[in-house]
């Protein structure tokens, strides 16, 4: 068996929202297909993949170097020791001949994006879904039921109060429990008017989460941490540059109610330094990495296993991103859950078509792969590659 064909488009997930560092009026991601010379149901096995949000497309990166390593790649070297798949660790290995060590770049989005179109294959291939490959694969139980929060708040033009307010009971009457706006886009007491006006509206059992997307500085983050731990909140997100461990631990200081952070760092050496030097405390802190931005799973498997040799939880990690990869593995290898964003990103985000979220959770459907063939409007757009 081989791989025949790796296919790149980058696609807009444009819309007019902003967070306190970026807007999204220009955002792309790529979408990938691998296809396979292996035959399902009469027709090729086609894995797909793409990048979340916030990174852009990686087009040329995908076509200059990954693409054409892994075409170039004798086919047996690229297969597991049965013979009748392929080995994901393997792939990922020859995308990164010739690469060096450190300065991640957005290499690791590339990388990430065709990971996941190898894993969506490799399932597929296997008959099963992802989830349930990654349990029998690394000696985990599955559980289909995953903890789900609604992600939104953006800073709109236009937006006031009531925008967001409805925006969030939206969510509430979604069946979320947890949902999560956005701060650091207006002044303090600004953003302490938007915050106490949803917490207003959450029954109780209901949390808010807030994310900063890493606009502050130390004395910045301190003042708001001094507001919002008077709140209690799901968490307090990014709050400063997200390379920046001294700052997030010295903010751990003025903030004892939990943190999050970690969907910029890209590799599992970044995500070490943050273990090693970030002050996240493994009783309440949660980490963010999203496979889908670093270096795909075969990656996310690294730091998982870093995370265990440093004492962690898999429970602690609620990745970034919202798309079908990060459930999969949450449901497969126990990961405290996952983002969704339950509006935005569209088709790429979300669950399969009635999946429902119930009481903060859903329950994966039992689809071959990720899962993609389950959502109609993303399918469609894959397949356009595809064929
Ligand atoms: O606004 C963004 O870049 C997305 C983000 O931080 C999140 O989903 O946590
Ligand atoms: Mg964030």
């Amino acid at each position: 068996m081989r791989i025949v064909e790796v296919r790149e488009r980058t696609a807009p997930i444009a819309s007019p929202i902003a967070n306190a560092f970026i807007d999204f009026s220009k955002m792309t991601l790529s979408l990938v297909a691998v296809v396979t010379d292996v035959i399902r149901d009469g027709k090729p096995v086609i894995g797909y993949g793409f990048n979340s949000n916030g990174r852009y497309g990686q087009g040329g990166l995908i076509r200059e170097r990954f693409a054409p390593r892994i075409l170039e790649a004798k086919p047996d070297d690229l297969i597991d020791s049965t013979g009748e798949n392929i080995d994901p660790h393997k792939v990922w290995a020859t995308m990164f001949t010739n690469e060096k060590p450190g300065g991640h770049g957005e290499r690791s989005v590339a990388i990430g994006t065709i990971d996941m179109a190898v894993w969506d294959a490799v399932a597929k291939i296997a008959g099963k879904p992802l989830f349930r490959l990654l349990s029998e694969r690394y000696g985990t139980v599955a559980n289909p039921k995953v903890f789900v929060y609604a992600a939104g708040g953006y800073y709109y033009p236009g937006k006031g109060l009531e925008g967001l307010a409805t925006e969030m009971k939206s969510y509430l009457d979604r069946g979320y429990n947890v949902v999560k706006m956005k701060i650091g886009g207006a002044p303090l007491t600004d953003d302490l008017k938007r915050i106490e006006h949803v917490l207003k509206l959450l029954p109780s059992g209901c949390q808010l989460a807030v994310d900063a997307n890493g606009r502050f500085d130390l004395s910045t983050a301190v003042d708001y941490a001094k507001a919002l731990r008077e709140y209690d909140l799901f968490w307090y997100e990014e709050a400063g540059d997200p390379l920046d461990y001294e700052l997030q631990e010295k903010l751990a200081e003025h903030y004892p109610k939990p943190m999050a952070t970690g969907e910029n760092l890209f590799s599992m050496q970044d995500a070490r330094n943050l273990i090693r030097y970030g002050g996240m405390r493994k009783d309440r802190d949660w980490l963010q990495f999203d496979c889908a931005l670093s270096y795909g799973l075969v990656e996310y498997l690294r730091t998982l296993e870093m995370l265990k040799n440093y004492g962690w939880s898999w429970t602690r990690c609620i990745p970034h991103g919202g798309h079908q990869m990060s459930l999969n593995i949450a449901a497969g290898l126990g990961l405290g859950g996952n983002e969704s964003y339950p509006d935005l990103f569209q088709p790429y985000g979300g669950f399969p078509d009635g999946v429902k979220v119930e009481n903060g959770h859903i329950v994966m459907p039992e689809l071959p792969g990720i899962g993609f063939e389950g959502k109609s409007d993303l399918i469609k757009e894959m397949r356009s590659l595809a064929s």
